[in-house]
């Protein structure tokens, strides 16, 4: 198993234009692969406008424009790549899917968002995806040359039950495409990455789009990598930006070999109901 990987998150502007979009990644996806990066990661909703009217109109089905696109450049260019997410069209239905390609072009992960980000902050943000999206029902963990890999999205990362069972399927990282806002971004971002990677003991990647002030929502940046000890190792501004860092997954097992919480849980004692009795184990 390999220990040493190199990331490249690309924050990128997305514009109104799909094409466009698919194009931006590409060209920069060649720049994080020339500058070394053997995993390169997308944001969320990186080829389509984070807004209900633009989901289902920028979508594609199985095998779409931008899922070909990715599939070549990672053959292409011999790298992973962590395609951000595109609304996914199946039938009536439109979900916010995230495809990771190997360096053979092959699709070997698809993760469907699960947690549909509805919200109201008072004087803040609101949204509500289960107007248009439905949500995915699968947990996603892969395999690759560095062990396990998880993957989710958004919203997703803020149910910490969800990163858990990721962690005691064995995941060495957790990928997250994402698009906090100008609410729950300062108030939350690095502290939700942070915080699920101390608690897992493993890194946490989250790749934003570049903040765009003209658009409907207004995406907060600051694409981050977190190690499991909860150090930021790397986090962007607000503008778009090829972020490359390379990191030493052999800090997983240092990490819960020194504290040792994951192995120290009280399992017989974690659940919901009558001792003795488990109605419900979290
Ligand atoms: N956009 C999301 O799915 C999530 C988000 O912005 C937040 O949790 O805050």
């Amino acid at each position: 198993m390999k220990n040493t990987l190199t990331v490249a998150q690309v924050q990128m502007q997305v514009v109104r234009n799909k094409a466009e979009n698919i194009a931006s990644a590409c060209r920069l996806i060649r720049r994080a692969a020339a500058q070394g990066a053997e995993l390169v990661m997308l944001p969320e909703m990186f080829c389509c406008p984070y807004e209900n009217s633009a989901f289902r109109p920028y979508g594609e089905t199985f095998g779409g424009p931008a899922q070909q696109a990715l599939s070549a450049l990672a053959g292409e260019k011999k790298i992973w790549i962590v395609g951000g997410s595109v609304p996914e069209l199946e039938g009536e239905r439109v979900y916010n899917t995230c495809f990771v390609y190997n360096p053979g072009g092959q699709q070997v992960a698809r993760h469907r968002k699960m947690h549909l980000f509805d919200i109201r902050v008072e004087g803040g943000q609101s949204f509500r995806e289960s107007d248009t999206l439905s949500p995915g029902n699968d947990i996603t963990v892969f395999d690759s040359p560095w062990g396990k890999l998880g993957l989710c999205i958004c919203f997703d990362l803020r149910f910490e039950e969800l990163a858990r069972v990721m962690a005691l399927q064995g995941v060495r990282a957790i990928f997250v495409p994402a698009a906090f806002n100008m609410t729950t971004g300062p108030a939350h971002w690095e502290l939700l990455f942070r915080q699920r990677a101390v608690d897992n003991q493993l890194f946490t990647f989250g790749t934003s789009p570049a903040r765009n002030e003209q658009e409907t929502y207004v995406a907060w940046g600051h694409s981050i990598v977190c190690d499991p000890w909860g150090t930021v190792l790397h986090q962007c501004g607000a503008g778009e930006e090829v972020a490359v860092t390379t990191v030493d997954l052999t800090r997983v097992e240092a990490v819960r070999q020194q504290l040792p919480i994951l192995s120290a849980r009280r399992e017989d004692v974690y659940f919901i109901g009558q001792k003795g009795k488990k109605d419900c184990a979290i």
